[in-house]
């Protein structure tokens, strides 16, 4: 316990990237501070994760009841302003549980916007000052919004989370994650969905045959899609709107979603009061998740990295700087495989080395046929294949799948390529029969 300072650790956020590590690290007896400007939680519970899988399920589980339809009777659709009041009522309680998850583990929350006064003082609210002997930067990322002319006019993706009145028609710009996710809600929902793309590349992090397969999905299911849109103007046109792109076309619609990327949340925190080093892609980090300033750390989102800014990644950093915080460990952080799915229907999944750079070391690719797998057939799943890569010495590298269940296929490998078994060792482990898992294991 610092008596020098206020906290031993002092937090700036309370996402993932935080209240993972700063839990299990306030009940070692560290003591910990938390300043959080917004809701406990951060992004994901509040206005990411949590929020879109709720809203996700009912999508998934009409897409399904479509592939029964003649087993399944009777047409199931969604209820979207009814989709919308469940979600909010499942994550609503989510910033109570976990601010009490902080608090009875000994963390103190304070709430109010952080500045850095200097390296051990952060001011709150412009009023407060709180000293710590060592501070983490934890304030992940916001909505990018585009430079042009009717901005304003367009919204982010909480906006579209906590649409009740889903318009006719609905403008995407952007073909990333966000892009995509919600382009297959608001399609089975019954909007009339245009996606803007920068490029012609949808999900450049994904394998693209299986992009391709999504992208042509959603196409028969009446989605639109314009290539190098090149945006340039949104303007007000009665109760729609007008988005001029190219060279002065025009297109009309009912709402604009800007899903073009997430910057790191660093203005107004003082970090020029300190010299912490950072770009428009994050704080820069050390192995030990240490900016070029001795005690001050950082950790999620907001770290500039190449990894993919997802939870899993959050909650790892988090869990590290726990280690370290408390004497667990002294070594640098080493990653473990860190897997991602876009959740599109069907979902791509992917851990470990991609198609791409297995072809470009000559590894050992294999595909499945997965729609004419058993346990697809049961599903009727007409879009269904993975990729397996095997090194040279018969270790499973990599895998990416494309199924409504890719998630947990690609969830049920990671063992094996985190551990990096042999086939030997994939064939001692048994998985119950029948599931999904067990269906990706016994192709390992
Ligand atoms: C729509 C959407 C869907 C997503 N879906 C998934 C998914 O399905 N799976 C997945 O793994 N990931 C998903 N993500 C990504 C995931 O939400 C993030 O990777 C994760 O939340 C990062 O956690 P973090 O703690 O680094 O940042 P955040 O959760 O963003 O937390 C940062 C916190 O810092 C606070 N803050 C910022 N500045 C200050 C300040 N100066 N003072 C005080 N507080 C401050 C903010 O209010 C915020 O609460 C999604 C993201 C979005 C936007
Ligand atoms: N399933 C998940 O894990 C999940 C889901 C949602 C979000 N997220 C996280 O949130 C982050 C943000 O998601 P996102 O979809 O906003 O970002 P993204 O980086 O995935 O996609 C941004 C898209 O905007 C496009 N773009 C950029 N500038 C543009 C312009 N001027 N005009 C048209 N298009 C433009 C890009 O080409 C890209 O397609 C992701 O990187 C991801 O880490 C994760």
């Amino acid at each position: 316990m610092s008596e020098k300072f206020d906290f031993d650790v002092l937090y700036i956020g309370a996402g993932h990237a935080t209240f993972d590590g700063a839990a299990p690290l306030a009940e070692t007896g560290v003591s910990v501070g938390v300043i959080e400007s917004g809701l406990v939680g951060g992004t994901c519970p509040n206005r990411g994760c949590n929020a879109k899988i709720a809203l996700d399920e009912p999508v998934k589980m009409t897409r399904e009841a479509q592939r029964m339809q003649g087993i399944v009777k009777g047409n199931i659709s969604i209820d979207w302003p009814k989709n919308i009041d469940h979600k909010q009522e499942i994550i609503d309680v989510l910033p109570d549980g976990l601010t009490a998850r902080l608090e009875n583990a000994g963390a103190k929350i304070i709430k109010g916007h952080a500045q850095f006064k200097d390296n051990h003082t952060v001011v709150v609210d412009d009023k407060k000052e709180v000293t710590a002997e060592k501070i983490v930067i934890a304030t992940g990322l916001r909505p990018h919004r585009l430079d042009i002319e009717g901005t304003e006019l367009g919204h982010d993706s909480e906006d579209f989370l906590n649409l009740r009145d889903l318009p006719e028609k609905l403008t995407i710009i952007g073909s990333g994650y966000i892009g995509m996710e919600f382009a297959t809600m608001a399609n089975e929902a019954g909007a009339d969905v245009t996606i803007m793309l920068h490029s012609n590349k949808v999900l450049r992090k994904f394998y693209q045959p299986y992009v391709q397969k999504v992208v042509d999905d959603l196409k028969s299911r009446g989605v639109t899609f314009i290539e190098n849109a090149d945006v340039q103007k949104f303007a007000k046109n009665g109760d729609n709107f007008t988005i001029t792109y190219q060279d002065g076309k025009t297109l009309e619609t009912g709402w604009i979603l800007d899903a073009t990327g997430r910057i790191p949340n660093l203005e107004n925190l003082g970090l020029e009061n300190v010299g912490v080093k950072y770009d428009k892609t994050g704080v820069f980090v050390n192995d030990y998740l240490q900016t070029n300033i001795d005690n001050i750390y950082a950790a999620g989102d907001v770290v500039s990295n190449d990894l993919p800014k997802v939870t899993p990644a959050a909650y790892f950093e988090s869990k590290y700087l726990m280690s370290l915080f408390s004497g667990q460990t002294k070594d640098p952080i080493k990653y473990p495989v860190i897997p991602s799915v876009v959740f599109t229907s069907p979902r791509i999944a992917q851990a470990g080395m991609s198609v791409d750079e297995g072809k470009e070391k000559n590894y050992d690719i294999s595909t499945n046929d997965l729609a004419n797998y058993w346990y697809y057939i049961v599903d009727k799943e007409p879009i269904a294949e993975s990729k397996q890569i095997h090194d040279k010495d018969g270790h499973l590298v990599g895998v990416t799948e494309i199924s409504d269940q890719a998630e947990d296929a690609v969830n049920a490998l990671l063992p094996a390529i985190e551990f990096k078994f042999n086939r030997e060792q994939v064939g001692r482990l048994i998985g119950i029969f029948p599931t999904i898992g067990y269906a990706a294991w016994h192709r390992a």
